[in-house]
């Protein structure tokens, strides 16, 4: 087993840096079928860059490298525990080397290990098998998407498409609901795992193990294979879109599972992970712990169409506006949704500790004018001590809605930059104060971090990397005017159409 670790080292490495070959297939798919020239190509060809840019940088797709969750199936005598501790170190090691975002943090303190190493991470599952051979799979799933997750316990009165009934027309319409209800902030388009049965742990789990089942699989239950597909064909008449611009794609993949339940409970559990649908596993060598063949299709066997023409066309016609800090209100307020704000020079992070702190704080620096980044970066710093970023791109802004009205006013911000949109209480503050909301393609890091050109200094570490503010040198940063200041918001606007659609899945299909 001398090879274990290492194994484990280049499982990770390639989970984290190269999208798989079935993943990729279908984001292409999506962009054949969305109209050039929209928001939602605009998106597709910038996800597409950075799937080919991580690969090539061998660095993050995504700068939130998720929960590391290891699957394991070995023989009867395989050695778990020397096995855990090899996964262990491989997951340290990856960190170290900015392959992994340092992502473990104390519940109660906020304190992060900085190593992704702490009480329940990484998540290893050992499940013995009659086979010779070694099975280790793994899946970094991020945040933004496990927020997104739902359990839903039937019967129930949903949103949209009412009672929700203990049968698989109720299941159905549980599904289209959670499609719904994450709209564009788990980055879509994107997968969803269903369990159906068990209990809500075990429900969760199901839900879960459907993510490892291959892209274009067939369900062995062919009820439930229908299902899929149904699901996948309406889901998509929803019209929410890459990253919930609105669009032709949604959903790119649904998978659904079936386990008993007890006669009290009717749990349907729906995993939904983002476009950047990590996961990847080996089978190994039980003698030796080395690499005999790999189980999904790699991804570099999938080159991502070159994004130039497409791009080219999608922002014909689309104003683009260059701004720098400080920004005047004067050019906040000529700005309208679906405009494109290039931003050059400086910028600052800021996600939920540091919004937390400025409530009743002071900033460390002017931030009169100024462009925060909701970004929570993978960070690497060199011999000298200067620090470099590796992934950098945006995280769910909803979260910050309970703050973000508040800081704008107290420090002057000008734009604000996220995915996901914000909320009623963002939008009264970016019109009263003379803001905007800026959404950055959620995932796409290895194309942000390309725009920042330097690290000029960083404070709070003691919150952690992702948490930490850094103070940058952007050049050239692209995003969209989502939510303007004179009270428009395209978030808005695609709940409220997609809920109307949603509505329209209200009559029973499955009888
Ligand atoms: O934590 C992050 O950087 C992003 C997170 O996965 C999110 O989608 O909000
Ligand atoms: S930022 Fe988006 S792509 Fe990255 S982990 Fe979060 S949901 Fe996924």
């Amino acid at each position: 087993m001398q090879q274990f670790q290492e194994s484990m080292y280049k499982l990770i490495v390639e989970t984290s840096t190269n999208l798989p070959a079935d993943v990729r297939r279908v984001i292409q798919r999506a962009q054949e079928q969305e109209d050039e020239g929209t928001r939602a190509a605009l998106s597709l060809s910038t996800i597409s860059e950075n799937i080919t840019m991580a690969e090539c940088n061998v660095s993050p797709i995504c700068q939130d490298t998720g929960m590391p969750t290891f699957i394991v199936h070995c023989p009867v005598g395989a050695n778990q525990i020397e096995m855990k501790k090899h996964i262990v170190a491989a997951v340290r090691q990856a960190t170290k080397d900015s392959k992994l975002r340092p992502n473990s943090v104390d519940s109660l303190t906020g304190a992060n290990s900085g190593d992704n190493i702490g009480p329940g991470v990484p998540v290893v599952h050992f499940e013995q098998w009659e086979k010779d051979d070694i099975d280790v799979r793994l899946i970094l799933k991020g945040g933004g998407c496990e927020n997104k997750n739902i359990q839903y316990s039937l019967p129930a009165e949903l949103e949209g498409v009412g009672k929700a009934g203990r049968d698989l027309d109720g299941i159905r319409k549980c599904i289209l609901h959670a499609v719904y209800q994450a709209q564009g902030q788990g980055c879509s388009a994107g997968f969803i795992g269903v369990g159906i049965g068990g209990d809500r742990t075990t429900g969760y789990e199901l839900a879960k193990h459907q993510l490892f089942r291959h892209v274009d699989d067939v369900n062995p239950n062919p009820e439930l294979g229908k299902l899929e597909d149904y699901i996948l064909a309406n889901a998509n008449k929803l019209g929410i879109g890459t990253m919930g611009f609105g669009g032709q794609v949604t959903l790119l993949g649904c998978k659904v599972g079936v386990m008993d339940r007890l006669p009290a409970s009717f749990f349907v559990s729906v995993a939904y992970n983002c476009w950047a649908y990590r996961r990847q596993g080996v089978v190994l060598d039980a003698a030796t712990g080395e690499i005999k063949d790999w189980v999904y299709e790699g991804g570099s066997n999938v080159k991502m169409a070159d994004p130039a023409d497409k791009a080219a066309s999608a922002s014909e016609g689309r104003r683009e506006v260059v701004l720098q800090a400080p920004i005047t209100e004067e050019q906040i307020r000529s700005l309208r949704v679906g405009d494109v704000v290039v931003i050059n020079g400086a910028m600052h992070t800021g996600r939920d500790a540091l919004h937390k702190y400025l409530m009743d704080h002071d900033a460390p620096v002017d931030l009169n004018g100024h462009v925060i980044y909701h970004c929570g970066p993978v960070m690497s710093k060199d011999e000298s001590g200067e620090w470099h970023v590796r992934a950098a791109g945006p995280t769910t802004s909803i979260r910050e809605e309970p703050y973000q009205g508040d800081i704008l006013k107290k420090f002057g911000l000008r734009a604000v930059i996220g995915k996901g949109g914000m909320g009623p209480k963002t939008l009264a503050a970016l019109k009263d104060h003379g803001a905007v909301y800026l959404n950055a393609i959620g995932g796409a890091a290895q194309y942000y971090a390309e725009c920042i050109k330097k690290v000029d200094s960083v404070h709070f570490m003691e919150f952690g990397v992702p948490e930490a503010m850094w103070h940058l040198e952007v050049d050239g940063f692209a995003a969209i005017v989502t939510m303007d200041s004179h009270g428009n918001s395209l978030h808005a606007d695609v709940d409220k159409s997609s809920l109307e659609k949603l509505a329209e899945f209200k009559e029973p299909v499955f009888k």
